[in-house]
């Protein structure tokens, strides 16, 4: 395990106080703050390196392709990929699941063809292929969501079948905090002769993450999430796949031969990185990798399951208080409701005293219908969080039920 307090020294946003009160930041499943490491990063690349990336000729730009192209192999071996040419950047989960839709989904779909999904998706991992299902005539199925917020996976060996093309599935859940067994569902979609994609959002950052034991097709995951730059996320795919597809984006870079007619394209991954890339956000996630592997994926998975579990059993002891999501097996996201507060109000009465946490529906409004809500509160925790935050959080709440329940 690592000393928390020291790595809470890396986050200078840490010290900051909100509404005169010091920030407790619970909001990590939206964004992550950003160590000193990676600020100083993409500060050092501005002031020293940059320049456009593979075409110049000259020394900057030799310096800049270099650590583009490092940062890529960084990404690569830390969600245990073994080729790099597999590993393509993009700006985040939902620009690289709206690639696999667009440049597999549209070449590879027909009429009465099947994409199996989970009730417990982010829009992201639904939207596009509701897409691609309306353009080509492939059917979508979901997996339920049982009470305790793990997936039906009896439904799910009735659901993955011959028609099956595709299963998706969220790795970690962005409301319930469930784990999911994406390793099962990637056997049961090979069986059925079907590829796995894993929306990896929120367990690339929190996870150890080994894309061949997971044995999926496609990982998605976006750096703003896992102590990198807005900006920068990307796509793992085996790289026979990458061959197979067609271009996502058309433009510079992904290109070999340009005629007024047709064009040729670029080797993997450049074929799906069109035009001038986030080169300093890429570095910066490559700087991210490093301070995660620092402290090692293991350790932050025991940080947050320990811390998960304290803030579930302090927040269960809260009357009258709804959790979601399972009590074992989760990441540090706890989603939960108050019989008399509306998420939003609390929310904001909890920002007052400088807690910062998220409500609404997360992006997941069919789970938000299963749960039988039209939003929750959200508190999501990460490797910088400590117990005494956790306690922040449980007094703010007393406070804030005392607001409500105090006679006007
Ligand atoms: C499970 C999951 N998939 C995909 C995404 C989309 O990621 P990008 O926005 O980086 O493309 C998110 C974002 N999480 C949302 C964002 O804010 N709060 C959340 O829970 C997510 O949690």
């Amino acid at each position: 395990m690592y000393d928390v307090l020291k790595v809470r020294r890396d986050f200078p946003i840490l010290e900051r106080e909100v509404n005169g009160r010091p920030l407790v930041y619970l909001d990590n499943a939206a964004t992550s703050q950003k160590p000193l490491q990676v600020i100083r990063t993409l500060s050092r690349y501005y002031e020293r390196h940059n320049a456009n990336i593979h075409r110049g000729v000259h020394r900057l730009a030799e310096e800049a392709t270099g650590l583009y192209e490092e940062a890529r192999g960084k990404v690569a071996r830390f969600i245990g990929a073994p080729d790099p040419r597999g590993l393509v950047f993009t700006r985040g989960t939902t620009e690289s699941i709206n690639l696999v839709a667009h440049a597999w989904g549209r070449k590879n779909l027909r009429e009465g063809d099947e994409v199996v999904l989970t009730e417990a998706e982010h829009h992201s991992n639904l939207v596009p292929w509701q897409l691609a299902a309306r353009d080509t005539g492939a059917r979508l199925r979901f997996i339920p969501v049982l009470d305790d917020g793990t997936l039906d996976m009896e439904a799910a060996e009735h659901l993955i079948g011959p028609r099956t093309r595709l299963v998706g599935c969220v790795h970690a859940s962005n409301v319930l905090g469930t784990v999911n067994p994406v390793e099962r569902l990637a056997e049961l979609a090979h069986e059925a002769g079907a590829l796995m994609l894993v929306d990896g959002a929120q367990s690339a950052p929190h996870l150890p993450v080994d894309v061949t034991s997971l044995g999926c097709d496609f990982f998605a995951a976006s750096g703003h999430k896992m102590l990198g730059p807005t900006g920068v996320g990307f796509l793992w795919a085996r790289p026979e796949l990458l061959e197979e597809m067609e271009p996502f984006l058309g433009g510079g870079e992904m290109i070999r031969e340009v005629r007024l007619e047709r064009s040729t394209w670029n080797e993997i991954p450049y074929k799906f990185e069109a035009g001038t890339m986030n080169i300093a956000q890429a570095i910066g996630l490559g700087a991210a990798v490093d301070y995660l592997g620092s402290l090692g994926m293991e350790s932050v998975r025991e940080h947050e399951r320990r811390l998960g579990a304290y803030a579930y059993r302090r927040l269960a002891g809260v009357e009258g208080i709804t959790l979601y999501g399972p009590a074992e097996n989760r990441t540090g996201v706890v989603a939960f409701n108050l019989p008399e507060v509306h998420p939003h109000d609390l929310s904001q009465l909890l920002d007052q005293e400088g807690v910062a946490i998220r409500s609404g529906h997360h992006c997941c409004q069919p789970l938000m219908r299963r749960l039988g809500v039209v939003a929750t509160a959200r508190a999501s925790l990460y490797l910088y969080n400590t117990e005494e935050e956790v306690e922040a959080l449980v007094e703010a709440i007393a406070r804030a039920r005392e607001f409500f329940e105090a006679p006007a």
